[in-house]
């Protein structure tokens, strides 16, 4: 079987294709197909066509995207709504002639509205308003959803959207501006300590509440739900709400995981919050029942996940890409 893994550079990209040749170095026949942002620009239309046409992989796994932080998101929306609509058309388009039958694709829990009843389940999609730090990238999202669907209604092609909520691990972004919360609080704690700064600020008020579920889970899960026999996938989705979230189903304030990343780095000086930076959304905690019942759930507790990814900084601190 030839599967393409688009982004597999990224965090979540390189989690799964780790996880691919595993399972084809346990034996299975799988011939695996990567190409670079710098090889294979995925907002390119006639790239994306010539690639496919070429290639004709089995499958497909779409996990690159314009990706970020709060920030990020808030100061670059132009690029976080034009790239990932660009790439998600491109590519599901493109797959779809080139006669791909399974695709995988992840969005993100900001989908959903910024007010959604907690825990929130899919079919809070599309039921009210979104939260206006990351409205750009959650219609691009949306959209790429909605492309599955019309392409599963229209063509008959399985292809499948996975929802996750926050995610971290290793090959994360810690950028100190344009990441998510957790690599941020991951270096600002450990250079702070490093420094002898007795005191760290976080963004917001602290009380905003966040799922963070580990990459590898998240690499697990895509390939559950790719993998899924079609009556198994359709038993628990519908035609036109066909996505699944995925997620450890409990959440954390965001003092009360910078008191975690403080304890895991061994800063121990003061933490304070800096009300000049958006809180977002006021919470964020999957609904994973749907995915439970398909037979599966997450493995890695927070604290072990955050102490092995501050692990996993401390040896890669000097390659960081960003
Ligand atoms: N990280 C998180 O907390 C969450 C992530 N997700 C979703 O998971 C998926 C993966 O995210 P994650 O791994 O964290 O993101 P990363 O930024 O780590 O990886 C994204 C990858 O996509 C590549 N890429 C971006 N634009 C293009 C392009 N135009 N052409 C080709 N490649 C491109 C990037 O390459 P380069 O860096 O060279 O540009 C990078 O390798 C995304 O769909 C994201 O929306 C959902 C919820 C939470
Ligand atoms: C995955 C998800 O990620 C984004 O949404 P978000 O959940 O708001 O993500 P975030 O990780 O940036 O922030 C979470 C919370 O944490 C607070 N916070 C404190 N201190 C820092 C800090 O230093 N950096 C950051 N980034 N946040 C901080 C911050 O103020 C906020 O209250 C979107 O891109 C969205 O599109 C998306 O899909």
């Amino acid at each position: 079987m030839k599967i393409y893994v688009a982004g597999h550079r990224g965090m979540v990209g390189g989690a799964i294709l780790r996880r691919l040749q595993a399972r084809r170095e346990a034996g299975e026949a799988l011939e695996l197909i990567t190409r670079s942002h710098a090889e294979l620009d995925l907002t390119d239309q006639a790239q994306v066509r010539d690639f496919f046409q070429a290639e004709r992989p089995d499958r497909v796994i779409l996990a690159a995207a314009k990706v970020g932080g709060i920030v990020a998101n808030n100061s670059y929306p132009a690029e976080f709504i034009h790239d990932n609509l660009m790439i998600q058309c491109n590519v599901i388009h493109a797959a779809h002639e080139a006669g791909v039958q399974h695709l995988l694709q992840l969005g993100s829990s900001c989908i959903y509205p910024r007010l959604a009843p907690q825990p929130m389940g899919e079919d809070a999609l599309l039921t009210g308003t979104l939260e206006p730090t990351n409205e750009p990238y959650a219609i691009a999202k949306i959209a790429g959803i909605k492309l599955c669907e019309s392409y599963n209604r229209q063509y008959g092609r399985d292809y499948r959207s996975v929802m996750p909520t926050n995610l971290y691990g290793p090959g994360d972004n810690f950028h100190p501006e344009n990441s998510h919360v957790l690599p941020a609080l991951i270096r600002r704690f450990h250079e702070a300590r490093e420094s002898g700064t007795r005191e760290v600020q976080i963004w917001g008020s602290g009380t905003p509440r966040r799922e963070f579920l580990h990459v590898d889970d998240m690499a697990e899960a895509s390939l559950f739900v790719l993998d899924l026999p079609k009556a198994a996938y359709d038993a628990n989705t519908e035609p036109m709400l066909s996505h699944i979230n995925v997620g450890t189903g409990s959440d954390i304030s965001i003092l009360e995981l910078a008191q975690m990343v403080a304890q895991v780095t061994g800063f121990q000086g003061r933490i304070t919050t800096d009300p000049s930076k958006p809180d977002g959304t006021p919470r964020k905690l999957m609904d994973v029942s749907r995915l439970g019942a398909m037979g599966w759930r997450a493995q890695m507790p927070l604290e072990q996940g955050i102490t092995e990814t501050y692990r996993w900084f401390l040896a890669n601190q000097d390659v960081f890409r960003r």
